[in-house]
């Protein structure tokens, strides 16, 4: 132990002194080294409902694609080391020979009772046929996990963090200077500028480009601080070591409204204001807070959801096609339509705060943060002018679902007077039960000539059988180790690199959508603008209604999407 430690900080006083050394920047240096995985924030609510899941998960295909492919390699006669190495290469999941998890946290608790919070996660959305197997992935996968405990501001927590990952990296005989460090700060964003000062001082390893650091939304609160924020992060590390997760752009429909828009000819010419009446896109939870009010109470509904997940899903809802699909390429069209955003209304805003919110020790009495939040969003340009764009999300509901509803205008000179019926809509069901459907009107089946409203339905369960979809988490973690692992990063150039990356991580359209609701959230501090409120359960204040009525909104009334059975 000691003489660990020693080496450590002789280590970390040699990359103190050398500071930005461009020999640090080594793109040469050899992949192989062990992985740590370091969970900042480990005791929180992100850590044990998505971020160890997720880690669990990747874990898990790791064991399930190594045995598939023994099996195939024996049936083909195909060689299987080749096999393997490939496979390796192009996934590259956790390797439980490789990988180690530390979580860290303020909490003090041992790393037992961190993986008594974390277990019951794992196994949640497993189907139980599997289950004694599940529960032996688990606890084998727990045993990579330890916890320290520490100050997000204090130089002790971290530098025994260090040595722990120290420790580890020398037990897998890892070269220095090859091993790759993953911090993921499952945190507030308010203590970022500590933690990013911490882990630069004391954790980051020697060679800059196997040090990545992961950050969550919110990026700032606001426009000022989230440009200082980008200047605190900019000044310790490379914009290549950085990746801010959005995780609904890792959600399999969001992930596949670029191939809907521009793969398909029959949306080209009806995807405009000449069609379209109005666009929703609205987040429902059916659960409020729940001890998450110390962050949320800081934050409020229109920065966790609306200014990012749901801002990010409009401008792919609403952006025009682009060049290619790199990042770049993609993020150019994005900024467009942030761009092309009208300033907010106060009258088409509508806040609401559940009645019980204050009840949370961690919640001030005189609370004025939303919990709810239908804001109606216009776009000036050519494709949208006059199209209501509005953004819903709230908590403590009636369901819990995420869904684009596209509604169409009426038919001019409507014959079948189906009007009663309701208007075309096109909605995309993100979750739960991933489904695309077309709301549409079709001669009532019988004698008579009578119209009703049907569906055309895409349900993913019915059509996709058998097909696990990826938890959002996943895709992000894993597309931070490909970046690692790849074969791509054989070649260095930026183009290459950029290939391992897809648009999941949002590096410049943050800002831009700070602008569009920075006014808005100063009125909201300022406690100008106030949250109406409503009860758990419901749907959120009736005003919320009666402003979509006033966007346009027609409410199909008497028809229900059913999900089909399978
Ligand atoms: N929860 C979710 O489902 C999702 C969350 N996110 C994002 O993840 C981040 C963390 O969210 P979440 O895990 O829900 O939040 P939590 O409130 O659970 O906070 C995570 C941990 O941070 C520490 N912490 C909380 N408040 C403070 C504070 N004011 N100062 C210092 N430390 C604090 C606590 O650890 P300790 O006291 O032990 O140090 C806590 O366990 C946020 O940016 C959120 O937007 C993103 C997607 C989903
Ligand atoms: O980012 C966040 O997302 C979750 C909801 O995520 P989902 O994938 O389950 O829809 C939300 O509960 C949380 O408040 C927010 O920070």
């Amino acid at each position: 132990m000691e003489s660990n430690r020693s080496s450590t900080e002789g280590r970390r006083s040699s990359v103190s002194s050398e500071g930005d050394d461009p020999s640090l920047d080594n793109t040469n240096v050899s992949e192989t080294g062990s992985l740590s995985i370091i969970v900042l924030g480990a005791s929180g609510d992100l850590a044990k409902k998505k971020t160890f899941p997720a880690l669990f998960n990747l874990y898990q295909q790791e064991c399930l694609t190594t045995l598939v492919l023994r099996i195939t390699s024996l049936d083909e006669g195909a060689a299987p080391g080749i096999s393997l190495q490939g496979t390796r290469c192009m996934q590259g999941f956790l390797q439980s020979n490789e990988v180690h998890i530390f979580g860290y946290a303020r909490t003090k608790i041992s790393d037992e009772e961190l993986r008594d919070r974390i277990r019951g996660h794992l196994l949640q959305s497993k189907n139980s046929s599997s289950g004694s197997r599940e529960s032996e992935d688990a606890a084998k996968f727990l045993q990579l996990v330890k916890y320290i405990s520490g100050a997000y501001d204090g130089e002790e927590g971290f530098r025994l963090l260090d040595t722990a990952i120290y420790e580890h990296e020398v037990s897998k005989n890892t070269q220095d200077g090859s091993s790759r460090r993953l911090f993921y700060l499952a945190l507030p964003p308010s203590v970022y500028p500590s933690v990013f000062r911490m882990i630069k001082l004391f954790c980051m390893n020697k060679c800059r480009r196997l040090g990545r650091i992961v950050v969550e939304k919110p990026f700032g609160k606001d426009l000022k601080s989230a440009e200082a924020l980008s200047g605190q992060i900019g000044e310790l590390f490379g914009e290549e070591q950085i990746y801010r997760i959005d995780h609904y752009l890792g959600k399999e429909l969001v992930q596949n409204l670029l191939v809907l828009r521009f793969a398909n000819r029959f949306f080209y010419p009806l995807w405009n204001r000449d069609n379209i009446d109005s666009i929703q896109i609205v987040f429902r939870e059916d659960f409020g807070t729940e001890g998450r009010g110390g962050y949320f109470d800081e934050y409020g509904i229109i920065r966790d959801i609306i200014q990012n997940h749901l801002i990010q899903v409009l401008c792919l809802v609403a952006m025009e096609k682009p060049v290619s699909l790199t990042p770049e390429h993609i993020r150019d069209e994005k900024v467009k339509v942030l761009q092309s955003v009208v300033p907010i209304k106060d009258e088409e805003v509508v806040l609401g705060q559940y009645e019980g919110y204050k009840d949370d020790p961690t919640v001030p009495n005189d609370s004025n943060t939303p919990t709810f939040a239908t804001v109606v969003l216009r776009i000036h340009n050519e494709r949208w002018e006059g199209v209501p764009f509005v953004l819903k999300a709230g908590k403590a509901l009636n369901s819990r679902k995420a869904e684009i509803r596209v509604q169409f205008k009426e038919v001019p000179g409507d014959i079948f007077k189906c009007k009663k019926q309701g208007r075309n809509e096109f909605v995309i069901r993100l979750q739960p039960s991933e489904a695309m459907y077309m709301k549409l009107t079709v001669k009532q089946p019988g004698l008579q000539m009578s119209t009703t409203q049907s569906e055309l339905d895409l349900s993913y369960q019915q059509r996709y059988q058998g097909v696990q979809i990826p938890e959002a988490y996943e895709r992000l973690i894993l597309d931070t180790l490909v970046y690692y692992n790849s074969v791509y990063f054989e070649c260095d150039c930026i183009t290459c690199r950029k290939k391992c990356q897809t648009d999941k991580f949002d590096h410049v359209n943050h800002q831009e959508a700070w602008e569009i609701f920075t006014p808005m959230l100063h009125r909201i501090d300022d406690g100008k603008l106030k949250p109406i409120l409503y009860k758990q359960g419901s749907r959120g204040p009736v005003e919320a209604d009666e402003l979509l009525g006033k966007a346009g909104y027609m409410q199909t009334h008497g028809y229900k999407w059913v999900q089909p059975n399978l």
